[in-house]
Formats: C-alpha cells, structure tokens, sequence
C-alpha cells in the first residue's frame, strides 16, 4: 500500500510524542480512514505521483508498472471499494468495473484527452464525475502529427531503410519522390484544440488552403482556441481562413488529410471504402487521433491499390498492431506506436492535471479539466 508522505508524516507526529508501541492511536485511526481511497491503475509520471502523495487526502495503491498494464482481473479486485481511481486509456471503464468497484467510487481521472474508454452512460447513471486531460498535450500532439505528416509524404522510413541497406546507388531524378506541403490543400478532420494547433505549424510550409469538416459548427471552439470563428463558420488561423467544407469535399479536395476527432458512435469507422475512393491518388492521410475511426481494412486496400499516396498512424486497432498485420507490409504506411502525446513534459503535465483532478472531485469541488456528462 502506499500511502502518501503526508499522512504518514502526520501519524509520525502525533505518535511520536506519545511515544505508541504496537499500534495506532484512536485520533490516527480516525485520521487514516478519513483518508479518501484511491486505485492508480499505472506507475504515473512523477509530477503527478508527487502531488498524490504529498496531499494529504487520499491512501492510494497503484499497479506498479508502466510495461504491463494491470491484469483486468487483478484490476476488478482492486478497485473494490475505493472512492476514486485514475486510471489510463488502457484501462476499460465499464459496467463490470464500476459494479465490482461499488457505490463508494465518486470520481474518474484519465490521464489522456481521449474518453473511449470511459462507458459515459454508466458513469452519467451513477453520478460519477469524470476529469480528463486536454490542452496539456495539445502541443505535444500537434509537434508530433506534422512529424509524421513529413515522414510518410516525404518517404523517410523508406529512404532510412534504403540508405542503409544498400538500395542507395547513384543519385536519381525520380527516386523516392514524395509530395510537398508547398501550393497544397490541407484538410481537417475534426477541427477542436489540436486540429488548430496542427495548422499553426504548418502554415509557416506554404500550404495553399485549409478546409476542415466537423459534425457541427463550434462558434464557441474560436474563443478557446487562437482562432476567430468567421463567416460561414470558418475559422481564421494564423491568418488563414480555414474553411468548412462537406466530407465528400474535404476528402476530393485534401492533398494532406489529418484525422483530429474523438472516436464517437459517429466517427467510428468514418474513413471507409468509399471516404478513401474520393480522395486523391496523391493524397497523404494521417491519423493521430483514434485508430477505431479507420476501417483497416478499407485503408490496406486503398494504399495497396495506389488510391491514396500514403498513410502515417499513431493509432491502431487493435493496439499494440501485430507485427503480422498487412498494413506494416506497406511502404506507404508509417505506423507508430501512440506516441503523439509522448514528451517528458507533456505526459509529466498530463499525470499531475489527473491527480489534481482527481483530488478536486473527491473534495467535491470543481476540477480543473472536467467531462460534462
Ligand atoms: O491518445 C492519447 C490521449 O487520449 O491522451
């Protein structure tokens, strides 16, 4: 068990002085059950494992382990009885979780921006809160989608691969060509935070236009973001007007498509067979957001067929993607292993916003970054 710094540091003080053997006084009993008690289903980074122990409100076990997750087994076990647990998009929070759990648990923090793994009827149902981790990785991401946009347009994998294992002879006039930000139409999928941010950074590369589609108009999106929401429900961005267009006109018109939305009932399985036989044969498409808004297969057999350029995933179904799977087969898919979030910074950030959520909520007060449910 650990229990955090500061509650052991009270007990020291109010035992030693009466100098207690063997046992606790009735006071720091009554302190240690006072002690809210939560589940931390992964060995956090360290900002947010600080803030946990030093608070002095809560006794929390945690799944000491960052390579394993927790067995859901052992996961089911654990969490009985508990008043709070921060748990990571690993974990499934569902039915059977919340009812091995019991009704003490009052509050949910993820530390990620995406909330599929949350069942949100279930928790709406049972009044629990729910805290999770946007704007924090907001740069992260965005760094990290224009890094794997460059390298699938601009073949690095390939060329690496190449350069070392002896396909490089002389230099070539067409060899290993790709397709350049410059004159180009960037399409967005989703345009919240991150979808911004992304064409803040690739604005400075010469792109032509921005178009994007969303499932409806966020007017109050342009307030929170570094953005104006203009006529016709286009945002201006770095003075960029970015344009709302249909999704039968984002995929015919995009030269680079980037996948920016959460994975909804709505989003699931989105970019099908016939969202990539609109796009162009020229086309680079990119997915940092969830690999469920893919169908896989559809995708293998557009960038098979040469009905798109190319494809760059930071996100999978299932993940890990085995290693036997047809898409690593492809030159021209770059798959990474969900890392978009993945700085020191970034995930230190992530950890210690889930923990000051999750001691906001068990005070019942206000968190910082909370799900409306
Ligand atoms: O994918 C990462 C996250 O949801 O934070």
């Amino acid at each position: 068990m650990w229990s955090c710094h500061m509650a052991l540091r009270r007990l020291q003080r109010i035992a030693a002085p009466l100098n207690i053997a063997g046992g606790l006084t009735s006071k720091a009993q009554r302190e240690m059950s006072s002690l809210s008690r939560v589940y931390v289903t992964r060995q956090i980074p360290p900002e947010g494992l600080k803030i946990l122990k030093e608070s002095g409100q809560v006794q929390f076990e945690l799944w000491d382990s960052d390579d394993v997750p927790v067995p859901r087994k052992e996961l089911l076990q654990k969490v009985k009885g508990v008043d709070g647990l921060l748990c990571v998009l690993t974990e499934k929070i569902d039915k059977e979780l919340l009812d091995a759990a019991g009704p003490n648990l009052k509050v949910i923090s993820t530390m990620s921006v995406g909330f599929d793994h949350l069942s949100l009827e279930e928790l709406k149902n049972r009044g629990i809160r729910v805290g999770y981790t946007p704007e924090v990785l907001t740069d992260a991401v965005a760094e990290l989608t224009v890094a794997l946009l460059l390298t699938t347009s601009r073949r690095l994998i390939e060329a690496t691969h190449e350069a070392k294992t002896g396909g490089w002879g002389t230099w070539r006039t067409l060899w290993l060509c790709g397709y350049e930000l410059a004159n180009s139409t960037v399409g967005i999928f989703g345009l919240g935070r991150i979808g911004v941010a992304i064409a803040e950074r690739l604005a400075p590369f010469k792109v032509k236009k921005f178009i994007y589609t969303d499932v409806a108009p966020r007017p109050e999106l342009a307030k929170q973001i570094n953005a104006e929401y203009g006529e016709e429900n286009h945002f201006i961005v770095a003075q960029f007007v970015i344009r709302l267009l249909s999704m039968d006109e984002l995929t015919k018109r995009s030269d680079f498509l980037a996948m920016c939305c959460a994975l909804t009932p709505e989003t699931k399985e989105i970019c099908n067979k016939n969202f990539f036989s609109k796009m162009k044969k020229t086309s680079i498409f990119i997915n940092t957001s969830r690999g469920g808004v893919v169908n896989q297969d559809d995708l293998y057999e557009a960038l098979s067929t040469g009905q798109i350029a190319g494809a760059g995933l930071d996100v999978t179904v299932p993940e890990p993607l085995p290693t036997s799977h047809p898409l690593f087969t492809l030159k021209n898919c770059v798959i990474l292993p969900h890392i978009a979030s993945a700085s020191y910074t970034t995930r230190n950030a992530m950890s210690a916003l889930a923990a000051n959520n999750l001691l906001l909520g068990l005070r019942d007060e206000p968190m910082i970054k909370e799900l409306q449910l």
